[in-house]
């Protein structure tokens, strides 16, 4: 009997499966993330830290944290995204067609980016406290072939797009420019870029689109925690340059997010509670 405890006990210890989900199925919410460890703590809550070690020092670092809110304010945006009281999350309605889209006056965001690069699944983290919330993921590339409308109460909406490239839906193009072009409530694109591939030619033709239509949009760089920090930082710097010096109305701060870790979620859910006007005292 001992024994065996004991070969458990060791086994649980040393296996980094049994270590990552452990970890992983508690950290929706800031509250467990703060149980961590410091070191571990911080790459969930602040993935680009961990990296920035890596860098030297003369590397210019001015628009890495535009948007730097303290712990108290990403716990103040974290009450947007639990149901509670009157305050309900839950999936609205979809569309194929802009005549389809339901008329809402609350602030929206939407997010966009190429088959299979993680749209479904960052929602999903971000709702991953409303467990009743169901947003359907698929390893399958253009799984989603409708906007999908999330509402959180009556804070603001997300929307789910289907994806670019692969696969993508044949309307694709009627489908989503026109709900970009046309959404009077539609206050900031994320456009999703793999995070261990970087920017492909798939997504300079969406970029190109936000520039052209002056919408201001924000890049999320997907799937973090498959990628070796060296290899991320690279194509962190190339995406913090090329917004830099390619781009106008692209939010100067590209955000860094695991929907498997929950890295970088706690973050982006107080960016998105703040773009919609939700957090007036954050600057
Ligand atoms: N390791 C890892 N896998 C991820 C992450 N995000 C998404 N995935 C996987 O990537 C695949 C595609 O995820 P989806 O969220 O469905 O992608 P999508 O962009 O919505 O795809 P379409 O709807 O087809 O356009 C699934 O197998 C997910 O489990 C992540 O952060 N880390
Ligand atoms: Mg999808």
């Amino acid at each position: 009997m001992k024994t065996i405890f004991g070969t458990r006990r060791l086994l649980r210890v040393f296996s980094p499966l049994w270590w990552r989900h452990r970890n992983t199925a508690n950290l929706a919410s800031l509250q467990d993330v703060m149980k961590l460890p410091e070191k571990k703590r911080r790459s969930v809550v602040s993935p680009l830290e961990d990296l920035e070690k890596l860098l030297s020092l003369d590397v210019d670092r001015t628009n890495f944290r535009v948007f730097d809110p303290t712990i108290e304010e990403i716990v103040e945006a974290e009450k947007y995204f639990r149901s509670a009281g009157k305050h309900v999350i839950d999936y609205l309605t979809s569309a194929v067609r802009m005549d389809h889209v339901p008329e809402l006056q609350q602030p929206e965001v939407c997010f966009i980016g190429r088959s299979n690069v993680g749209k479904s699944s960052l929602i999903k983290a971000l709702f991953a406290l409303c467990p009743g919330v169901e947003v359907r993921v698929s390893k399958n590339p253009g799984h989603t072939k409708k906007l999908n409308f999330f509402k959180v109460g009556k804070a603001f909406t997300l929307v789910d797009m289907p994806g670019y490239g692969y696969r993508a839906p044949e309307d694709f193009v009627e489908m989503v420019e026109e709900y970009i072009q046309e959404r009077h409530n539609l206050k900031r694109t994320f456009l999703l870029v793999d995070g261990t591939i970087g920017i492909q030619k798939a997504d300079l033709i969406a970029v190109e689109m936000c520039e052209e239509f002056g919408i201001p949009y924000v890049i999320v760089m997907t799937k973090i925690d498959r990628c070796r920090p060296a290899v991320l930082l690279t194509e962190f710097m190339q995406i913090h340059d090329f917004i830099k010096s390619q781009t106008s109305g692209c939010f100067p701060q590209p955000f860094l997010v695991s929907s498997l870790h929950f890295s970088g979620i706690h973050l982006l859910r107080c960016f998105i509670a703040h773009i919609t006007g939700n957090l007036p005292k954050v600057s």
